[in-house]
C-alpha cells in the first residue's frame, strides 16, 4: 500500500466528529432515542476498504456468508430500557452532590436498583431477577435483596453504556479472517467505542485518532483490528508497532493479535528485553513492546528491521506513553525514526488535559475521542475507602480482609517495591497464598508469576504500579489500594488522579462488577481520598474492617460480582 500522499482529506467534518465524540459519552440531561443515538454514532462516510490490502477486497460477500449467530438484542434498544437507566444514573449524581451521608442504603453499582428511590425495581426491563434469602442491615454497605442476572446482550442494548453498539461488527467491512477470529473469541457485538473507533481508523487514506474510552472497554481489539487490516501478510517486515508501558502488557496485546488474527498470515514478534538477538533481522509483520527495546533495535540502523515499511503506529496506555517525564522521551525518539506519514493511533482511558494538547501534536489532524470527566470511571466498579488507625494497622485491616480477597481474584497495589515483598511476606507466613509482582523481579519470574494469577493458581497478587494499566484479568473482583497513588516526590505529594483510575480498572471489565478499596490512615491519606472523590465527582463509601456486617456485605457483593454477565 502506497503511503506516499499523506491525509490531507478530512473524512468527516468537524461538526459531525463532535457528534460521534459524545456518542461516546453518557448522557445524564436527555435521554436520547435510540434512533437519534444511533444516527449520531454512524460516520458521515462509510469507510473505504483498504483495496492496497490483501486481506480487503477479498469477497466482503463472504463476509456476510460466514456469519455466526447473532447477539440476540436487537440493535437499538427499547426505550423503557433506557430510560431506566438514566434515572438511575440521574440519582447516582444526585446522591453524590448530597455528599455521603445520605448514600446510606443506596447503592450505586452492583444492579441493585431495588434500592433507588424512584422504586424501580430494575435499570433495565431485559434481565432477570432471582430473589435470595440474603437481607441488608441497617445502613449496610451493599443490598442483596435481588441478585441481578446480567446479560451482556442487554448491556450491549443500552445507548448509555459503554459497551453499546448500534452495529454489528459484520458492518464494520473488516475481512472475514478477520471476522472468523473475532468470533472465535467470543464477541458478538461491538463495543462503542470499537464501533466508532474502527471506521475512523480503517477510512481511506489512514488518519490518525486519539481514543479515549474506560478501562475494559474493548480498546485493544479495536487497535488491534486496524493493524491486522493495515499489513499486507505478503511482505515479511514490520508494518506496526504497538508499544505499552509494560512486558506483561506487551504480552497480553501480543496474545490478542495473534488470537484475532489467527486466521491470517500475520505474524507477531514481542519486542521487550531479551525477546531479541543482534543482527538478527525480525521477519514478523507486528512488533509489539516496550519503548527501550524498540530503541535499541532501531539503533541498530536497518539491521534488525527496515522502519521505512511501518505504516502503523499504536501506542496503548497512550497518555502514560507520551508523559514528558517517564517513557515520553523514547516515544518520540522511535516515532521520528519511522516514515512520517505512519498512521498515529493513540488509546487510553485517561487523557488528563495537559498531555490531550501533547497527544494532538504528537498525533496531527488526528479524528479525536475524549470522554467527558465524569465519564472516566466505570460504574460497575464499587468504590469503598476503609479507614485505618495510622500506618501500621494498614497491614491488619488487609489480613482482615483476605478472606474477601480470595472469594475471586484481588489485586493488592502498593506504592514501593519493598512494601509489595513486606506485605506478600507477611501474609505468606500466616499461611495466605499470595505472589508479589514489580520491575525488580526477573523477566521469566514476572512472566511466570502473572501467568499463575492469570490462570487463577494464584488468587491475590501483591504489586506496584507496573500492572495498574491495560492488564485484563476478568475474574478480578477486587482491587485494594494499600497506598493512595500519588505523583512525585515525598513532600512534594499530590494524588494520582490517572493511576487510581487504572488500578481500580483492573477490575470491571467489560460489563463485569468489582469492588475497589482505598486505605486511608492519617490526615494526608484522607485528604487524598476525598481530592480524588471531588475530582472523578463520586462518593466512595466508608467500610470498617472491623465490623463483621460490612465484612459480611463486601463478601456478598463480591461473590455476586464473580458471577458476571452471561
Ligand atoms: N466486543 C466485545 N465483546 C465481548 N467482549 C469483548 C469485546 N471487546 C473486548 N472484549 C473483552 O473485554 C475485555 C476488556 O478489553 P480490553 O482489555 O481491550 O479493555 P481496554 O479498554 O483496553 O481496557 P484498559 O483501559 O484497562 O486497558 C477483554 O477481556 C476483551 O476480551
Amino acid at each position: 500500500m502506497s503511503q506516499a500522499d499523506s491525509p490531507k482529506e478530512e473524512d468527516a467534518p468537524v461538526a459531525s466528529l463532535l457528534s460521534r465524540i459524545s456518542g461516546l459519552s453518557t448522557n445524564n440531561d436527555d435521554t436520547p432515542s435510540p434512533s437519534s443515538e444511533s444516527s449520531s454514532s454512524t460516520p458521515a462516510t462509510r469507510p473505504k476498504p483498504n483495496t492496497a490490502n490483501p486481506l480487503f477486497g477479498r469477497a466482503l460477500a463472504g463476509v456476510k456468508s460466514d456469519r455466526p449467530h447473532q447477539a440476540s438484542a436487537p440493535a437499538s434498544a427499547p426505550s423503557a430500557s433506557a430510560s431506566g437507566l438514566n434515572k438511575n444514573v440521574e440519582l447516582i449524581d444526585t446522591q453524590n452532590k448530597e455528599g455521603e451521608k445520605k448514600m446510606s442504603g443506596f447503592d450505586n453499582g452492583w444492579g441493585d436498583s431495588t434500592q433507588t428511590q424512584n422504586g424501580d425495581a430494575q435499570s433495565n426491563g431485559q434481565t432477570q431477577e432471582t430473589k435470595t434469602d440474603a437481607t441488608m442491615s441497617e445502613g449496610g454497605l451493599i443490598s442483596n435483596d435481588f441478585q441481578v442476572e446480567v446479560k451482556l446482550a442487554d448491556l450491549q442494548a443500552d445507548p448509555n453504556s459503554a459497551l453499546y453498539s448500534a452495529k454489528t461488527f459484520e458492518a464494520l467491512n473488516l475481512h472475514e479472517n478477520l471476522m472468523k477470529g473475532i468470533y472465535s473469541v467470543g464477541f458478538k457485538k461491538p463495543s462503542k467505542i470499537q464501533e466508532v473507533a474502527l471506521p475512523l481508523l480503517l477510512g481511506s487514506p489512514p488518519k490518525n485518532l486519539i481514543g479515549q474510552s474506560q478501562s475494559g472497554t474493548g480498546k485493544t481489539a479495536a487497535f488491534t483490528l486496524n493493524m491486522l487490516s493495515r499489513v499486507d501478510p505478503n511482505l515479511l517486515t514490520p508494518q506496526a508497532i504497538c508499544l505499552a508501558p509494560s512486558r506483561e502488557l506487551a504480552r497480553q496485546i501480543q496474545e490478542v493479535v495473534d488470537k484475532i488474527g489467527q486466521f491470517t498470515e500475520i505474524k507477531t514478534h514481542l519486542a521487550v528485553p531479551g525477546s531479541w538477538t543482534r543482527g538478527k533481522r525480525i521477519e514478523k509483520h507486528i512488533l509489539i513492546g516496550t519503548p527501550g527495546t524498540l530503541v535499541d533495535m532501531l539503533s541498530r540502523g536497518k539491521t534488525i528491521f527496515d522502519p521505512a515499511q511501518v505504516r502503523v503506529f499504536v501506542l496503548d496506555e497512550a497518555d502514560e506513553m507520551i508523559a514528558l517525564q517517564g517513557l515520553g522521551d523514547q516515544t518520540v525518539r522511535i516515532k521520528k525514526m519511522l516514515p512520517p506519514h505512519v498512521q498515529n493511533v493513540l488509546f487510553s482511558a485517561t487523557f488528563p488535559e495537559q498531555v490531550q494538547q501533547f497527544a494532538e501534536s504528537f498525533a496531527p489532524e488526528a479524528n479525536k475521542l475524549f470522554l467527558k470527566k465524569e465519564e472516566v470511571t466505570v460504574e460497575a466498579i464499587k468504590q469503598l475507602y476503609l479507614e485505618c488507625d495510622g500506618e501500621a494497622s494498614k497491614y491488619d485491616a488487609l489480613s482482615a480482609l483476605y478472606d474477601c480477597m480470595s472469594i475471586g481474584q484481588s489485586i493488592v497495589f502498593c506504592r514501593t517495591k519493598a512494601t509489595a515483598d513486606q506485605i506478600a511476606q507477611r501474609l505468606t507466613s500466616e499461611g495466605h497464598s499470595v505472589a508479589s509482582l514489580h520491575g525488580d523481579k526477573q523477566s521469566n519470574e514476572r512472566d511466570d508469576i502473572l501467568d499463575g494469577f492469570r490462570n487463577g493458581k494464584t488468587k491475590v497478587l501483591i504489586t506496584t504500579n507496573v500492572v495498574a494499566r491495560g492488564i485484563d484479568i476478568q475474574q478480578v473482583n477486587m482491587v485494594v489500594n494499600y497506598d493512595v497513588p500519588d505523583l512525585g516526590r515525598e513532600g512534594d505529594f499530590k494524588p494520582d488522579i490517572e493511576t487510581y483510575i487504572h488500578r481500580i480498572g483492573r477490575t470491571g471489565r467489560f460489563g463485569r462488577k468489582g469492588c475497589s478499596v482505598i486505605f486511608v490512615h492519617d490526615d494526608r491519606s484522607r485528604d487524598d481520598v476525598e481530592y480524588i472523590q471531588q475530582q472523578l465527582g463520586k462518593r466512595m463509601r466508608k467500610i470498617d474492617a472491623r465490623n463483621e456486617d460490612d465484612l459480611d456485605q463486601l463478601e456478598k457483593a463480591l461473590k455476586a460480582a464473580l458471577k458476571g454477565p452471561n
